[in-house]
């Protein structure tokens, strides 16, 4: 099923629809369920009472529902509230009165104060914050952070969000709360994704509630789409496919000193299921697999000028390691108007506006920050924004690549699932454009080559990552894309 992604103003669009339906106190009942058994799990077998912070807010009250019903499930409880300010937060606490459960005021010192207990959930802030940390919460989230840090081994599980991150960006602030895991409600936000925020969150698990899926995806920024949709989207081969039906691609980069970049995009697109894969270039390209094919042209803007668009099934990958001329040959793709990837070289700023819509993008950060003319710092800060802004100011189909990375259409942005950290070494960016190429190659739309090759790919390191941990090398994901493919969807 697809998993939503939320800023904090469309929490604010869904709440205000489930609250003009009548809705938004169950969804709170649903989430303060959610977090009680989240804690249970995360205390699970640890001595102790399970604490509990609340803020004024409709965090605050989700921490209160889950205290009710770990009261009612026979644990002890610890309750540091500070006054309500949301109606529903004011009903939870009079409800969790009336069970007999004591609240305590929320301060620094009471937090410093508490027994050991088995684990914290922190209910102080959720979507709603703004700004750095004021006034007792504050205090409370330092107080919380020296304890949990300092070797007591209490837990801390993070409602919706660690108190104090921002939703909607990948940078955190000096003060958070440093969460051990965190719930994710209703959907994903940015900051459990990205960067130094979602490092904040630890490990996010994802609490649903009974959103109609109509409005989540009204008011979510991007979709996070499972391997079952993905998988149900990559071609099928039947018996009577042959190599010139499962899709030809012809990779031009490489230059002296780069030779190594178009070859493993060749690997990429053999091992993602091209029929035939050329490499085109002007210098000496190793073969790393004798099935690729290789042509060395003395003059690769002469021969794309003389070239034509071949009517079989044919797609393009360009730039990798083709050095200073590779805007100018992209310019010459993209005027033929077919499956093109455009990766490294050829992304430059040049190309502004040419993209169709059958064509990928696919910059790192970096190269991201020189096609946006702003900072490395700009761009991952909020890699959504960034990739919704390429594909506008570009056009066709943009991959923002990093863990995860983000695939930007036309009306649309999508998250990716999976990867591991190894896979940030030379080459894998390269191989990725083959996998992009051969799916575009096969007859995919170019968005849902995008989003399916992306975590294909992700899927390849994973598996990878297994053997070979962190001296993953983009050969061995290459290797596991056969497996990556029979993972998505099922065996060929
Ligand atoms: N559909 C869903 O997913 C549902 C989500 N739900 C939950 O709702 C949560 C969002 O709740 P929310 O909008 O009430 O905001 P929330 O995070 O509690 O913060 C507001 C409070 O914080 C305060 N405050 C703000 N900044 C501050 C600062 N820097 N330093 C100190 N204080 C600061 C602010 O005070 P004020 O600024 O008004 O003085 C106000 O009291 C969401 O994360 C999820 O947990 C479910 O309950 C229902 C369905
Ligand atoms: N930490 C990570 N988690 C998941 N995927 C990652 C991570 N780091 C890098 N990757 C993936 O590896 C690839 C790196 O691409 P790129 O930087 O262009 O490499 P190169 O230019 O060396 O080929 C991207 O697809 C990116 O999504």
């Amino acid at each position: 099923m697809t998993e939503h992604v939320f800023t904090a103003a469309g929490i604010r669009a869904l709440d205000v629809r489930l609250d003009a339906a009548g809705l938004l106190e169950l969804a709170m009942e649903e989430a303060g369920r959610a977090s009680a058994a989240a804690l249970l799990d995360l205390a699970a077998g640890r001595p102790g009472p399970l604490a509990l912070l609340a803020g004024g807010g409709a965090n605050g009250g989700d921490a209160l529902v889950a205290a009710r019903h770990l009261h009612a499930a026979g644990r002890e409880v610890q309750v540091l509230a500070a006054p309500g300010t949301h109606p529903l937060t004011q009903r939870n606490r009079e409800r969790l009165a009336a069970v007999g459960v004591e609240v305590q005021r929320l301060s620094a010192a009471a937090v410093r104060a508490l027994p050991p207990v088995a684990a914290w959930a922190d209910g102080l802030l959720g979507t709603g914050v703004s700004g750095e940390l004021r006034g007792e919460l504050a205090g409370a989230v330092q107080a919380l952070n020296a304890r949990a840090g300092q070797g007591s081994g209490e837990p801390v599980l993070a409602l919706d969000l660690p108190s104090g991150l921002p939703a909607d960006r990948a940078s955190a602030p000096p003060l958070t709360v440093q969460a051990t895991r965190t719930l994710a409600l209703s959907g994903y936000k940015p900051a459990h994704l990205f960067g130094e925020a979602a490092e904040r969150c630890g490990p996010v698990a994802l609490a649903r509630l009974a959103v109609p899926p109509a409005w989540a995806d009204a008011e979510a920024k991007a979709t996070r789409p499972s391997d079952t949709e993905l998988g149900a989207w990559l071609p099928r081969r039947t018996a009577s496919t042959h190599k010139g039906t499962a899709g030809r691609v012809w990779v031009v980069g490489g230059s002296a000193g780069m030779e190594g970049a178009p070859a493993m995009a060749g690997v990429g697109a053999l091992r993602a299921g091209a029929g035939l894969v050329t490499l085109h270039s002007e210098a000496e390209l190793p073969l790393p697999m004798p099935e690729l094919m290789r042509t060395r042209h003395a003059d690769l803007g002469a021969w794309l000028a003389r070239e034509q668009p071949r009517p079989d099934a044919l797609a393009l990958a360009l730039g990798m390691g083709l050095g200073p001329q590779a805007p100018a040959l992209a310019r010459v793709a993209l005027s033929w108007n077919i499956p093109t990837v455009l990766d490294a070289d050829a992304l430059q700023p040049e190309l502004s506006g040419l993209g169709h819509s059958r064509c990928l993008w696919t910059p790192h950060p970096g190269e991201a920050a020189r096609l946006l003319e702003c900072t490395v710092a700009e761009v991952t800060a909020d890699p959504l924004s960034a990739a919704a802004t390429l594909q506008q100011r570009y056009g066709g189909v943009v991959v923002l690549k990093g863990g995860p990375s983000v695939v930007a259409w036309a009306g649309g942005l999508s998250v990716s699932r999976g990867g591991h950290p190894g896979m940030a070494s030379a080459g894998m960016g390269d191989t990725l454009a083959g996998i992009l190429a051969a799916l575009l190659a096969a007859g995919m739309d170019s968005r849902q080559a995008a989003q399916a090759g992306v975590r294909l790919h992700a899927r390849a390191g994973e598996r990878a990552a297994q053997r070979f941990g962190y001296g993953l090398s983009a050969s061995d994901v290459a290797a596991e894309l056969g497996g990556a493919w029979a993972d998505l969807s099922g065996p060929v």
